[in-house]
């Protein structure tokens, strides 16, 4: 396979080759099976960004943390930009990808001569970020079909030949059927890349895709880079730290960057002769990328001589520019093409299945919280063992262990909070780079989610309540629907929180505030007429004095209990603080009303379910409208 740099790249259709086996070559631009005008559409395409400035703003003080950086990149070129840390290259990429939201971008950025947007990132570009992360659960074979499904890169016939290829392609043949959570660091960053490359995409940004790996490792997913590019006609701009020096040569182009400045930007074999030329030689036996950082690193050198270093690029620079890629002529290359998706439906049924495979095999977020629901039920149910008995003395237990069941229950709801957080971070990242849209995500969770809300009710109400609290068994399917009509309101705080709040650990503690706001406000713990007026409303907008009521009256309304005060001609002569006469459940509920006035004998079921029903839409509404915002925030790229 030819591997030699394309120096003197034109605008002509690059001979990109393999031999075969037998000695004879075929091209290797796109896969016989793969749509040949999906995502990428563009042959000839040309990056260029210019004066890029970027600052923040820390209460009236503003820090510039880029300035002027500028560069045009063509297809087939790797692009490396390195640097001392904290020299600006992950701020300079999240610029470009239009991911810096923390503070103001100026500039120009353009792909073909159109200003980039967000719609055209999704379309034409991929970022993989520093510290990507891969659907735990799924095996790097099965990312890469359902990728390659959500990017419709094939007829659905040839998609496991594509993805065959790329994982052939980016030597992932020994971990193609091992699960991601256990792929090494090195087979993480192919995968990504492998990702990235089903897209086939315009422009394709690596932030640190070396981070962690050992020189052999790094040595050779840089090589695998250089080689996509060429082979796959994409622009690659990549942050990289300390390339050693045989990676270093085969980059087509490199920035330096140091203190958001350039101090040198061109052609990789440019550089040495260009700092000889400035008074800083390469010495024998170095590595030029070590020789190039150690000169810019305020942190080690004299800053005086960085600051000059600096200023000798920025008068160089205009000269530098005018010669650079001076046999081809970006002006000729205009216009980007739209890309061909998925329908929202089948988007939707590959997100399901997807989103279905990734539950199955979560042992703890679904699976595991059933089992849990099933264990710490039963032990409340045996610890109220007693009030299994329809004994009017142990009425006020029967309310207790109806309360425990849901919020024990409920309160578990906080990994929830954790997990989505963690996956919706996965997402933003899909959203980000064209692969899924907010709404086939929500619509999938959402069907799937609600379901699996009665089998949670199932293995928290089945033994616990019915088999051992001996609630009547014909009303299972009205007390499981109001149960599982609970659990959901609290699905949908964790999901509103987990995409509200970035830090997740933060998510988990306003939980916790809710869950134990539900239970101060439930009624049972205070009654509404002794809360302090403001907190009323709390007592409205919480679910448990609905879901208490309701299940309560579910639970008694056709029961018997035992006769009390047998003997006594009347009810005030009777010794017995609590006494239904006659024993009926609506009769009980009515006397447990004056100790727990939460409760009532006669209740509107349909009320209470739909009140409940309206509380879960609103914490939904919540959980939508975050989707919606987080994954539609981008940085706007301002005139200078
Ligand atoms: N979210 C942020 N808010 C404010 N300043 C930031 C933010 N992110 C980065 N910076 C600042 O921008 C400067 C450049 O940071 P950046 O992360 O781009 O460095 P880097 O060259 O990628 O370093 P490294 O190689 O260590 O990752 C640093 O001074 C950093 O403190």
């Amino acid at each position: 396979m030819t591997e030699e740099k394309d120096t003197d790249a034109t605008q002509k259709e690059p001979k990109l080759v393999e031999e075969d086996e037998s000695g004879s070559s075929k091209n290797i631009n796109n896969s016989s099976s793969r749509r040949s005008n999906h995502g990428k559409g563009m042959d000839s395409s040309v990056f260029r960004f210019s004066n890029l400035n970027f600052t923040v703003k820390k209460g009236s003080k503003e820090t510039k943390i880029l300035s002027d950086v500028s560069h045009t990149v063509k297809w087939g070129h790797v692009l490396a930009i390195m640097g001392p840390s904290g020299a600006g290259k992950t701020v300079l990429i999240s610029a470009l990808t239009l991911d810096a939201t923390f503070g103001t971008t100026r500039g120009t950025v353009k792909l073909n001569g159109v200003p980039m947007t967000d719609k055209m990132f999704k379309t034409h570009s991929y970022v993989v970020v520093q510290h990507d992360k891969h659907w735990p659960y799924l095996t790097c074979r099965e990312t890469l079909l359902y990728a390659a499904e959500l990017y419709d890169v094939a007829d659905k016939a040839d998609m496991p030949t594509v993805v065959d290829e790329i994982i052939t392609k980016m030597g992932l043949d020994v971990c193609a059927d091992t699960r991601n959570a256990r792929l090494s660091g090195g087979q993480a960053r192919r995968l990504s890349i492998a990702i990235a490359l089903l897209k086939q995409p315009t422009l394709l940004f690596l932030d640190e895709p070396t981070t962690g790996l050992d020189a052999a490792a790094a040595e050779n997913i840089m090589n695998e880079i250089v080689r996509v590019a060429k082979e796959e006609r994409i622009i690659i701009l990549c942050t990289i730290h300390q390339p050693s020096t045989k990676v270093y040569n085969s980059f087509d182009e490199t920035m330096i960057l140091s203190k958001g400045r350039e101090a040198y930007t061109g052609p990789v074999e440019e550089a040495v002769p260009y700092f000889e030329s400035i008074g800083y030689p390469l010495p024998v036996q170095t590595n030029p990328a070590e020789h190039f950082l150690d000169l810019v690193n305020a942190d080690f050198s004299d800053d005086a001589e960085v600051t000059k270093i600096l200023d000798m690029w920025e008068e160089k620079r205009p000269e530098a520019a005018t010669t650079h890629h001076k046999d081809w002529k970006e002006e000729e290359v205009t216009g980007v093409t739209d890309m061909k998706r998925a329908s929202l439906a089948s988007e939707v049924s590959i997100m399901f299945r997807r989103c279905a495979t990734m539950i199955a095999r979560d042992p703890i977020l679904y699976m595991g919280r059933a089992v849990l629901f099933l264990i710490s039920n039963i032990i409340f149910s045996l610890v109220y063992l007693k009030a299994r008995k329809y004994d009017q003395n142990q009425a006020a237990n029967k309310l207790w262990i109806t309360i425990w069941h849901v919020a024990v229950a409920n309160n578990m709801s906080v990994v929830a909070v954790y997990a989505l957080n963690d996956e919706f971070k996965t997402i933003l990242r899909e959203t980000k780079n064209g692969m899924v849209t907010p709404l086939s995500y929500v619509l999938a969770k959402t069907i799937l989610v609600l379901p699996i809300m009665i089998v949670f009710g199932i293995f928290a109400l089945g033994i616990p309540s019915y088999a051992i609290m001996d609630v009547p068994g014909d009303t299972f399917p009205i007390v499981l629907i109001t149960w599982s009509l609970t659990l959901y309101i609290y699905e949908c705080v964790a999901e509103s929180l987990s995409v509200w709040i970035d830090d997740p650990i933060l998510g988990m503690l306003q939980f916790m505030n809710f869950w134990f706001g539900g239970f101060l406000f439930g009624g049972f713990l205070i009654a509404k007429r002794d809360m302090f007026w403001p907190f009323t409303l709390f007592y409205y907008v919480m679910p448990y004095s609905y879901y208490v009521r309701t299940q309560m009256y579910n639970q008694f309304e056709d029961t018997t209990w035992e006769p009390c005060c047998v003997g006594y001609t009347n009810r005030t002569s009777c010794p017995e603080p609590f006494c239904a006469d006659p024993p009926t459940g609506s009769n009980v509920l009515n006397e447990l009303s004056k100790s727990y006035a939460v409760v009532q004998g006669d209740v509107s079921v349909g009320e209470n379910l739909l009140i409940l029903a309206c509380i879960a839409l609103f914490w939904k509404l919540t959980y939508i409208a975050g989707v919606f915002y987080k994954t539609r925030q981008v940085s706007k790229i301002l005139p200078n």
